[in-house]
């Protein structure tokens, strides 16, 4: 009878050879990867076979009040030397300088980078992809697209073997929750977000959630991955939700719809167009379709492919742990590939296809007016629509109508192309038999 032997012992802390880190910033997400590193020490040591030795943290106030788990004794105002001196450098600074600057540095010190900056991204990334390449090192970013949900490691690697057609995608969580918010509990738009910037969910100028810039940029870079193609912030057609009211959400509730920000990056090979189409703006969303029962921060990206259909990923989109987690995903495959060999994929932008402009979009549209409450209003309404080319295909009146009060009206078209729709709503405008137009939606989502 052969003996066997024993099981190895787990590797010793001496048995990990170290990576020293450098952490870029202490804000809602540095101080939850510099506590989470403390923390869980040796269970990142196993999993990426080195100790994750944080050697220095880049903060701008030495003094500003800190969470306990950030060691005072490792913050220091000098965020070159954190950039230069350390096999592993996190960037969570935001914004584009210095963190442009100092991620440059640190990889031409030789170390690999994990940031979660997506405006950086949208704005530089084939510079970062390069300085990669050159330094032979790692960029990984998973933190800059939706948060805990990794959705760039699904894009980049998972579906290799695929031919993407389309990503939908609630990315932005501040706005999620403002909209649910306002939807839900009634509450204005400013207490709303109030709430979400106490949370940790909102940038630091939450403008760019507001306007949907935050998003734009995660688009830009969702395109870039599925579509092989360099896509930048500009090329994304924007619309935020500062225009957004009470009404537009409760008369959404009535059309069956809730009203969400969407993402939305599609390639169209198609008679009217041939590229990729990037755009971020409101859009009502049938309340069965699988993006409608996104609450709160919550965040979800819908894929079309090819060969695998539908996938969709949902989670956590914001927030300090959850964005922490995808921070420290790409920490750990970093350190693996230092001790053992491998790298993370470099940029991809072999299909270069075309991006389209705004006006190649083909959505639907649910216009809102008011009536003027005589005979042959809606019949002069319907044949002005048609007069631009614009196909309906439901038109409702307001069962509230009395008389003395204008009823209102919802037309949803069938896809249209944006400067056909303008062109229309212009000409509504303009007519004796319309008192005013009062929302212009896209309604997305089959
Ligand atoms: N908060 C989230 O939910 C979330 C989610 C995903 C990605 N991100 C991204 O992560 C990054 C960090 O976000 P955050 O929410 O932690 O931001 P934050 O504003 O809470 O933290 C940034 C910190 O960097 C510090 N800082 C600014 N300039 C500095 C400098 N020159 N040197 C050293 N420190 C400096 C600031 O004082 C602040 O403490 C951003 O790129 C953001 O887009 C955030
Ligand atoms: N401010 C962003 C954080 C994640 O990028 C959001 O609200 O989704
Ligand atoms: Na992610």
């Amino acid at each position: 009878m052969t003996q066997q032997a024993p099981p190895a012992a787990p590797a010793s802390r001496a048995a990990h050879p170290v990576l020293k880190v450098g952490v870029l910033g202490s804000g809602t997400v540095g101080t939850q990867v510099v506590r989470l590193l403390g923390e869980q020490a040796e269970e990142f040591a196993a999993r990426s076979g080195a100790r994750l030795e944080v050697t220095g943290i880049a903060v701008r106030d030495l003094d500003a009040l800190r969470d306990p788990a950030v060691p005072r004794e490792l913050l220091t105002d000098d965020a070159t030397a954190v950039a230069t001196g350390n096999d592993l450098v996190v960037e969570l600074i935001g914004g584009i300088e210095p963190a442009r600057t100092l991620i440059l540095a640190a990889f031409r010190a030789g170390a690999s980078v994990v940031t979660g900056n997506k405006a950086l991204i949208a704005a530089h990334g084939p510079e970062l992809y390069a300085a990669a390449a050159a330094a032979g090192t790692d960029f990984y970013y998973e933190a800059a697209v939706a948060g805990a949900i990794p959705v760039v490691y699904a894009l980049r690697e998972s579906m290799a073997g695929d031919r993407v057609t389309s990503v939908l995608g609630i990315v932005n969580g501040t706005t999620n929750y403002i909209l649910d918010e306002m939807s839900t509990k009634g509450l204005g738009f400013e207490e709303a977000l109030a709430a979400a910037q106490a949370l940790g969910y909102a940038e630091a100028d939450p403008t760019a959630d507001v306007d949907g810039l935050d998003a734009a940029a995660k688009c830009a870079i969702i395109a870039s991955l599925a579509f092989h193609t360099r896509v930048g912030i500009d090329d994304v057609d924007v619309t935020g939700i500062r225009s957004i009211t009470a009404d537009d959400i409760r008369e959404a509730r009535a059309s069956g719809c809730v009203l969400k920000l969407l993402a939305v990056a599609q390639r169209r090979e198609d008679d009217h167009a041939n590229g990729v189409s990037v755009r971020v703006h409101p859009a009502l969303v049938p309340a069965d379709h699988p993006l409608a029962g996104v609450h709160g921060a919550f965040n979800a990206v819908l894929v079309e492919a090819e060969s695998a259909g539908r996938l969709m990923f949902y989670g956590q989109g914001a927030g300090g742990a959850p964005t922490a987690s995808a921070v420290l995903s790409d920490v750990v495959a970093a350190a693996f590939h230092r001790i053992g060999g491998g790298q993370a994929p470099r940029e991809l932008a072999y299909a270069d296809l075309p991006i389209l402009g705004p006006e190649s979009a083909l959505t639907r549209y649910q216009v809102q007016l008011r009536a003027v409450d005589a005979p042959g209003a809606l019949a002069a309404i319907m044949r002005a629509m048609a007069d631009h080319g614009i196909s309906i295909n439901s038109v409702r009146q307001a069962s509230y109508v009395s008389d003395g009060v204008d009823p209102l009206v919802t037309i949803v078209t069938h896809p249209a192309a944006v400067l056909h729709l303008d062109r229309a709503v212009e000409a509504l405008r303009g007519m004796e038999q319309v008192r005013e137009v009062v929302s212009v939606l896209r309604v997305e989502g089959e």
